[in-house]
């Protein structure tokens, strides 16, 4: 074994001989392509229902989009926008700008007209690449914005502009030197969860640093040239984007892409392609447990499936690993990470519950809330602090958030967690979603652990709201399985006999879907703001006069 450190109790989980650390190349994203496409020019690189491309059509394609941007005066560090679902378009887009020295910038396409608006000033994006149906939102606010043209994406007729792209002018792109630690590759606005949205730069080192650990690090044995990876995860996302995208072609696998989450679509997928891989988020999971033909299909393709993006609850875990027999394994990240920075499992050993321990090349601690300076002994809950290769350079044209996210090269996540005995990490919930309800600390994954284990429920999330007395009083928004009935006392109760008083929900609401973001994630922002907006004033009958 390694010489284990006391601070970084998870070395003892590396046996000798197996890297700590991991080689990363002073590449650029596009070089981590190129690599694959000169070896395996005639595997499948995109497969899009009928649609493929080989890794040299997808190069060509990627050249010639590129040329063209140049010509239309795409220089070094000039902002492009994507604003597309998943399709082959994506890759080659995403690939051109940066083969130009561009910067792409992630547009989430259910973006409504002023989010979009704040993306595109905040970036002062050149260019747009929007899917042609969402035209309607970007004319909006064009005018208010830097944009000098919009190319359009569409798979009917006409096809959109992009077409013109794509045809062989004869230009040359000018070899553009990327300097891989400074270069600028992505900027990756954060998804607005808890907040108004801001731009991680992304470098090209980062990028390729996070694909580079993640194989580092891999349970499986990677076959070059032969994985399949069903991505569904949105590639504007950075989870789809590194997971779903640049990792896959860094091993040169083939990226199914799908452009929603339709359960019927994936079973279907699954049994057509059968892929090795698929990064998923836990509502997927939950959605293709719950399907009626899931059982039947046969899932032994898969090598590996993960789950990102979302506290994935113990017994989802156990299910699909029960009813599959597909090994599942949690990762964690955010978009200021590139975005992977801890797994589970880890050398076999898996804690269900657990996000697993850093990375290689990654340090990690758990630092007191408050100061944010202590480290915190093993058990305690405090801040997650990150250090590594895959760490953002700063946000784009925020000094001072910067300055308060990063801090002497440590990225505070803003996450809530605590490391066992054995290094082993637990995301206990949100700095941001803290409930305090009567001078306790509430962590809300603990609670919707619990509320997950009862067999009437399909999805939950615990939130804090608003309580005179109380300071906030914990609340559940639960849904249900089809079929299946609960009384708030019974779900209390079940609470009750499992957690102490004061995580127990007193309120519980009952409701047929839960918000989510576009990766799937449940927008519990959203949910606090109705409950304010329940006891704002402008809701409350007294003050209305009603009462
Ligand atoms: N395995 C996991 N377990 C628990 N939480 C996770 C896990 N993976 C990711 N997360 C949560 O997702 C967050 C990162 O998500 P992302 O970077 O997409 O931002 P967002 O939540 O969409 O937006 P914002 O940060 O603006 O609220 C992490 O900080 C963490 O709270």
């Amino acid at each position: 074994m390694n010489q284990v450190s006391a601070e970084k109790p998870w070395l003892k989980h590396v046996p000798k001989g197996n890297p700590l650390e991991v080689d990363i190349p002073e590449i650029s994203v596009n070089q981590l392509l190129a690599r694959s496409v000169e070896k395996y020019p005639d595997h499948t690189a995109v497969s899009f229902y009928n649609h493929t491309l080989s890794y040299a059509q997808l190069y060509g394609a990627v050249n010639r989009v590129a040329s063209a941007l140049v010509q239309k005066g795409i220089e070094k560090g000039d902002r492009v926008a994507l604003m597309l679902p998943n399709c082959p378009q994506y890759p080659i887009s995403y690939y051109a700008v940066l083969a130009c020295g561009g910067i792409v910038v992630q547009i989430n396409p259910m973006y409504k007209a002023q989010e979009l608006l704040h993306v595109l000033r905040d970036s002062g994006a050149k260019l747009l690449i929007a899917y042609e149906p969402l035209l309607p939102t970007v004319e909006e606010i064009k005018d208010k914005t830097d944009l000098t043209e919009v190319i359009t994406v569409s798979f009917s007729q006409g096809k959109g502009t992009f077409q013109t792209l794509l045809e062989d002018r004869g230009y040359q792109i000018p070899t553009v030197a990327i300097n891989p630690r400074e270069d600028v590759a992505v900027l990756q606005y954060t998804g607005g969860t808890t907040g108004r949205s801001k731009g991680a730069m992304l470098t090209h080192y980062n990028l390729v640093a996070n694909a580079m650990q993640c194989i580092g690090t891999a349970e499986i044995q990677i076959e070059y040239g032969r994985e399949r990876t069903l991505t569904v995860a949105p590639l504007f996302h950075v989870y789809g984007m590194t997971s779903g995208m640049n990792l896959t072609f860094a091993v040169g696998g083939n990226m199914i892409l799908l452009p929603r989450f339709d359960v019927e679509e994936v079973l279907e997928t699954i049994e057509k392609w059968r892929p090795t891989g698929f990064p998923g988020v836990p509502t997927m999971y939950i959605g293709l447990l719950q399907h009626p033909r899931f059982k039947e299909v046969d899932m032994t393709c898969f090598k590996t499936c993960s789950s990102g993006s979302a506290p994935l609850p113990i017994e989802v875990l156990n299910k699909v690993k029960a009813e599959t027999g597909a090994p599942i394994a949690e990762g964690y990240g955010l978009s200021e990470a590139s975005p992977v920075t801890h797994r589970n499992p880890v050398r076999g050993l898996q804690k269900p519950g657990s996000i697993g321990i850093p990375l290689p090349n990654t340090d990690a601690k758990i630092v007191d809330m408050a100061t944010g300076q202590e480290e915190l002994p093993p058990g305690e809950v405090g801040e997650l602090i990150i250090k590594g290769p895959q760490v953002m350079k700063g946000y784009w044209n925020m000094l001072e958030e910067t300055a308060h996210t990063l801090r002497n090269g440590w990225l505070y996540t803003g996450d809530l967690a605590k490391m066992d005995e054995d290094g082993f990490f637990y995301i206990v919930g949100r700095k941001k979603e803290l409930i305090l309800a009567g001078g306790y600390n509430v962590y809300p994954v603990e609670v919707e652990d619990v509320i997950y284990s009862h067999p009437a429920v399909l999805e939950a999330a615990v939130i804090g709201v608003p309580d005179a007395y109380r300071g906030e009083t914990v609340k559940a928004v639960v849904v249900l399985r089809e079929g299946a009935t609960l009384e708030t006392e019974e779900l209390i109760a079940y609470c009750r006999e499992r957690l102490a008083n004061y995580k127990v929900p007193r309120l519980v609401e009952f409701r047929s879907e839960l918000p989510k973001s576009a990766v799937g994630k449940i927008l519990k922002r959203k949910l606090k703001e109705e409950q304010s907006n329940l006891s704002s004033p402008a809701n409350d009958p007294a003050q209305k006069g009603d009462a």
